[in-house]
């Protein structure tokens, strides 16, 4: 039988990353002599990958937009050694990966943060072995909300029924382009209304996703026969 594969989103899915990230810029904006940005100003950078975050510091400070490159260098740099030094797992995503992993599905990663550091991350966080798929910002030519990420891994794992699982308006995107149930953890990163988005189904704790993944497997239509 297929095996039904199951799709995260990295940064405010399973990983409460902001506080890294916000670090790591606000190095960045000291070492070019300005003043940091709030956390939430950051935390509502994050979803696009990080050049977008890049260009959306520079539209917010006095950074010069002729020097981007050598701020997105600098900042992957930074970022890349200090990457876990206050991101953890959000409660519960240890226990629920375990259980879905008994359950037989086939776990995969597809994020806007480039590749390196996504596996530097779960490799430091002890995530790395659930996953037998991984597409980061700059794997494939698109990114989220380019469905090919979602295509890409269904494709690889076997062509089981999918369900994604993320945080964000581009996730909810990406899965509606992709023609999957979105599983909306309610607790991340979010920039819009919840009622401005497609899911299929919410939580705000990761011991309520299986029952909602079960849920949302079932009321997938069966694929005909022959
Ligand atoms: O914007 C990023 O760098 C990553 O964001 P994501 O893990 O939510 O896709």
């Amino acid at each position: 039988m297929t095996r039904p594969i199951l799709i995260f989103d990295l940064d405010g899915t399973l990983i409460d990353s902001a506080p890294d990230i916000h670090a790591a810029c606000a190095r960045l904006l000291e070492g070019e002599g300005e003043q940091p940005l709030a956390f939430e100003v950051i935390r509502s950078f994050i979803g696009n990958g990080v050049p977008v975050l890049i260009d959306r510091i520079i539209a917010a400070t006095a950074l010069d937009p002729a020097r981007k490159d050598r701020y997105l260098a600098a900042f992957l740099e930074d970022y890349g050694a200090h990457a876990t030094d206050l991101t953890f797992p959000y409660p519960g995503v240890i226990e629920a990966l375990d259980a879905f992993r008994k359950d037989g599905f086939s776990l995969a990663v597809c994020t806007n943060k480039p590749e390196a550091p996504t596996l530097a991350i779960l490799s430091a966080l002890q995530l790395e072995g659930y996953f037998e798929g991984v597409v980061g910002g700059d794997t494939l030519a698109d990114r989220k909300p380019d469905p090919a990420g979602l295509i890409h891994l269904r494709q690889r794992l076997g062509h089981g029924p999918v369900v994604f699982v993320g945080d964000s308006e581009v996730d909810a995107e990406t899965a509606l382009r992709a023609g999957v149930p979105f599983a909306l953890f309610s607790q991340g990163y979010c920039k819009v209304p919840f009622s401005d988005l497609t899911f299929a189904g919410q939580f705000q704790h990761f011991a309520d996703l299986r029952p909602l993944v079960f849920k949302l497997l079932a009321e997938m239509p069966v694929p005909a026969r022959g």
